[in-house]
């Protein structure tokens, strides 16, 4: 990089325009959409769509909704001229779908571009050249006078081809190019010879479409020049105002929308972000962003993994995983304070009412996007991730402060591993910590129980050290009698139990909090079973294990001892 950027680069001249009244609109409604993916998208590709890709490319936007559809540059490519004369000849083209076709300003070019679409209910011929003045300088050598009359000529002569065939329904689509390059009086000298060489008027529409061609400027200077435009182009009800935003800068979206918010009627662009350099609009985003403001984009993402998948396989790009709406990550928090509010915002979440779930600027479900993914645990994350987590993968809900110390405890791992844990390791790491306890030397292992009728005296087999015991307790329920039974002088803090899962092999959870007197601190244990006493006597035996891995003096003395 060179340290004086300013003698190699200008900055945009701002637009006069004091009394701008883009900055307080609102979008209400949604633009009319049109997809360039198989021309602009296409263009961009390493190696263009095949007539089948395209075909199927084609069929998946009108599935989306799509009502204007660019096709190709049927004058360039054969492949797309049989693309297109396929779609017409095989009948593909639904009534309320219009095909564009675009052609440079060449005469050559012009006819057969309007004869690919020859026998097509409706279509649209688009017709550009650039008009910024490095392009009028060095590529074309023309003066201003002599660019209008080309494009005058020019357009005549596709009014000339189209007029000779009515069955067609036709409209122009008129796009000088580079236009948020180009100086504003020469745009609108550009788009008015368009206007009237077309013989714009009632019933004879034309599409202004004002590309972005290299994104050059911040969204709001486009902004400033689409209110420019808007407010010059004459007759401006029978001109519908477009806007064709690349992402050089990547503000395309922001492009877009101020561009609608200053009189875009009609937005151009690919699915997700496909398109020339850093890609054209990218209409998902934009379409969502709509839809997250309330307002239905008319357009179908219901499904976006599929379109996703189509999209990938058509173009032969990946999604990046942290694309908006769209992306594997964006759905997933990692971090802890993100997980927590996500876990709070679903409890307290109204099926019937305003989406206010934090963190998500959508309803994952909305887009056919599963809650699976939403939290993941790694180093990151704290309590109300992993908690959640365990929740959803096996009906594990913790009390708060056996979630704050398993955190801890899952944090260790994950720093260990330098890696994400899974809910399968999550599990497991549950399961070594509160569910199979193990401590050197010292470990009590349940072997089975008989509890009396009313649920007060137990007998009880356990094995501590190697020896069996049968140990016999009562107390005003199972729990207190399992304590008595073991003779330890522990103390219960806690005690929950609560079904994992619904129906009658359901398993129980029991959660035990003891506490050893004259040592700091408490253990939780746990236990799992279908017997609801059986998880309740591992959950105390699972609790002193801690507390004997921690340095409690535990010792089971033998009442009845077995062989
Ligand atoms: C910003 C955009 O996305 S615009 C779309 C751009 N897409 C494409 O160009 C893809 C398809 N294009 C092509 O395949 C080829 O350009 C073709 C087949 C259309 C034409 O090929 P060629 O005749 O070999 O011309 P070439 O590609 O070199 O184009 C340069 C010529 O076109 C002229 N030209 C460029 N744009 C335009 C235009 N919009 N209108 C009229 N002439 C134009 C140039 O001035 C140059 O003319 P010159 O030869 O007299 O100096
Ligand atoms: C042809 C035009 C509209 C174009 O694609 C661009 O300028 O980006
Ligand atoms: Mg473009």
């Amino acid at each position: 990089m060179i340290q004086e950027p300013s003698r190699k680069y200008r900055p945009i001249s701002p637009v006069r325009l004091e009394d701008r009244q883009w900055p307080s609109k609102v979008i209400s409604s949604p633009p009319t959409w049109l997809s360039t993916d198989l021309r602009d998208g296409n263009q961009a590709l390493f190696e263009p769509m095949n007539v089948e890709r395209k075909v199927r490319m084609f069929q998946e936007l009108v599935r989306i909704g799509f009502k204007e559809i660019e096709v190709g540059f049927p004058s360039a490519s054969q492949i797309d001229y049989d693309f297109v004369r396929r779609l017409i000849d095989e009948d593909l083209v639904p009534d309320d779908v219009t095909l564009m076709v675009i052609t440079q300003s060449r005469t050559d070019l012009i006819e057969k571009t309007v004869d690919a679409v020859k026998g097509a209910h409706s279509a649209i011929v688009h017709i550009y050249n650039a008009t910024a003045p490095v392009w009028r300088e060095v590529v074309f050598g023309m003066t201003v006078p002599e660019m209008v009359a080309f494009i005058d000529r020019h357009v005549r002569y596709v009014k000339e081809l189209t007029d000779a065939r009515p069955e067609t329904r036709w409209t122009l689509q008129y796009s000088p190019e580079c236009f948020s390059m180009t100086e504003l009086d020469v745009s609108l000298q550009a788009c008015q010879a368009a206007i009237e060489a077309w013989g714009t008027g009632p019933g004879r529409d034309i599409i202004i479409n004002l590309p972005t061609t290299v994104e050059n400027a911040t969204p709001n200077v486009f902004a400033d020049q689409i209110e420019w435009m808007h407010r010059h182009l004459t007759p401006r009800e029978h001109v519908i105002l477009c806007v064709h935003p690349h992402n050089d800068r990547g503000t395309g979206v922001a492009a877009a929308e101020l561009a609608m918010m200053a009189g875009a009627q009609r937005v151009e662009g690919c699915l997700f972000g496909n398109g020339e350099r850093s890609g054209n609009v990218d209409i998902v985003t934009l379409a969502l962003n709509l839809y997250t403001q309330g307002v239905h984009p008319k357009l179908d993402f219901s499904d976006i993994n599929g379109i996703a998948r189509i999209a990938e396989e058509c173009t032969g790009l990946p999604i990046h995983p942290r694309h908006p709406y769209v992306g594997d990550l964006v759905f997933t928090a990692f971090s802890g304070s993100h997980q927590d509010a996500i876990k709070k915002g679903f409890a307290a979440r109204d099926p019937n009412g305003v989406w206010e779930v934090p963190y998500l600027p959508i309803d994952p479900a909305d887009i056919g996007r599963t809650y699976d993914s939403l939290i993941r645990v790694n180093s990151q994350s704290g309590k109300g991730g992993i908690t959640y987590l365990l929740e959803r993968e096996r009906g594990i809900q913790m009390p708060r402060r056996m979630q704050v110390e398993f955190s801890s405890v899952v944090q260790q791992h994950a720093d260990a591993s330098e890696s994400e844990i899974s809910g399968q390791q999550l599990w497991t790491i549950f399961s070594d910590t509160y569910l199979q306890t193990q401590s050197e030397g010292a470990t009590l292992v349940y072997y089975g129980h008989r509890l009396d009728d009313d649920g007060q005296s137990i007998e009880l087999d356990v094995s501590f050290r190697g020896q069996h015991h049968r140990l016999s307790g009562n107390g005003n329920g199972p729990i207190a009698a399992v304590v008595d039974a073991l003779g330890l002088p522990i103390r219960i803090d806690h005690y929950e139990e609560r079904a994992t899962s619904a129906g009658a092999q359901a398993q129980a959870l029991a959660i035990v909090e003891a506490a050893w007197p004259g040592i700091a601190g408490s253990a939780f244990g746990a236990g799992i079973s279908t017997n609801i006493v059986t998880a309740s006597v591992l959950a105390v035996v699972n609790a002193i294990n801690r507390l004997a891995a921690r340095g409690c003096p535990v010792m089971v003395e033998a009442q009845d001892a077995t062989a």
